[in-house]
């Protein structure tokens, strides 16, 4: 099993805080990833460093095992590597089949030969990904006026659109209720099975426990543990972390 991408010594410091920590991390192929750990451990900032949206005061990001520390956002996106955001980022005034086109624009390079039939292909992925994800009825409604659900879809199927084969998921499912949850993991569960491989941040447990192969548990930047969620959940101390007990 390969090791698509891969974290290492990953530092970062907001003035005096260390919101990350010398932190490893390894996505492996077909291997689902949680990240969890209690409110500021640094799981967003994970993603960000891991993106390009901030750079780190050390460490290395490795996408196939080269470098890709310091590229931008979009050049590691159109590499494969796609990531949802807690506030969804959505062009609230757009139509929803526009907000998925601007997802897979800056992915394709503007001297992709083929000209109307690679735009022809492009819209195929659009489409495709309205309809994995339940929108195909509201392609024309502005994303402002979706639904909360809807809107989380919506951000998915941005990210399936680009043909990812990484995605950073970051509380995909917070707030959902428990139908479009369940829809939700069969949506992350057939990608998995397409073979992409997924790292989410998620504060669920019962989805963590559904979805995730390995856990990263994280707490004041540090990775504390990693390991099979079985083993994860059931250690009383990290346990105890997660819902805020006393800490020396
Ligand atoms: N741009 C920033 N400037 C200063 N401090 C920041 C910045 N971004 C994050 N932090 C701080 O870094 C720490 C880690 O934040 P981060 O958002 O990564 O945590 P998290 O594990 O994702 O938390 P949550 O589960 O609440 O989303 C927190 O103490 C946060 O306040």
């Amino acid at each position: 099993m390969g090791v698509p991408f891969s974290i290492r010594g990953l530092d970062k410091k907001f003035g005096g805080l260390a919101a990350v920590q010398n932190v490893d991390l390894d996505l492996q192929e077909g291997v689902t990833t949680a990240l969890v750990g209690p409110n500021g451990a640094g799981k967003t900032t994970l993603f960000n460093l891991a993106t390009g949206h901030i750079i780190p005061d050390g460490g290395e990001v490795l996408l196939d095992g080269k470098s890709v520390l310091g590229q931008s956002p979009h050049l590691i996106a159109r590499m494969g590597v796609a990531r949802s955001f807690q506030d969804l980022r959505l062009f609230g005034r757009m139509s929803v089949r526009d907000n998925v086109r601007a997802a897979i624009e800056p992915t394709a390079w503007l001297w992709q030969p083929g000209g109307g039939s690679a735009a022809r292909k492009r819209e195929a992925a659009v489409d495709a990904a309205l309809d994995r994800c339940g929108l195909t009825k509201q392609a024309d409604a502005r994303a402002v006026d979706l639904a909360y659900a809807e809107r989380k879809f919506l951000s998915v199927a941005r990210i399936l659109a680009t043909g990812a084969r990484i995605w950073l998921l970051d509380e995909p499912a917070s707030g959902l209720d428990p139908h479009s949850r369940a829809r939700f993991v069969q949506l992350v569960r057939d990608a998995v099975a397409e073979g992409v491989t997924i790292c989410l941040i998620e504060h669920n447990l019962d989805i963590v426990t559904e979805l995730a192969d390995r856990i990263a548990f994280l707490d004041r930047g540090a990775k504390l543990a990693e390991g099979a969620p079985q083993e994860i959940l059931r250690d009383p101390k990290l346990i105890g972390i997660y819902f805020g007990e006393q800490r020396t």
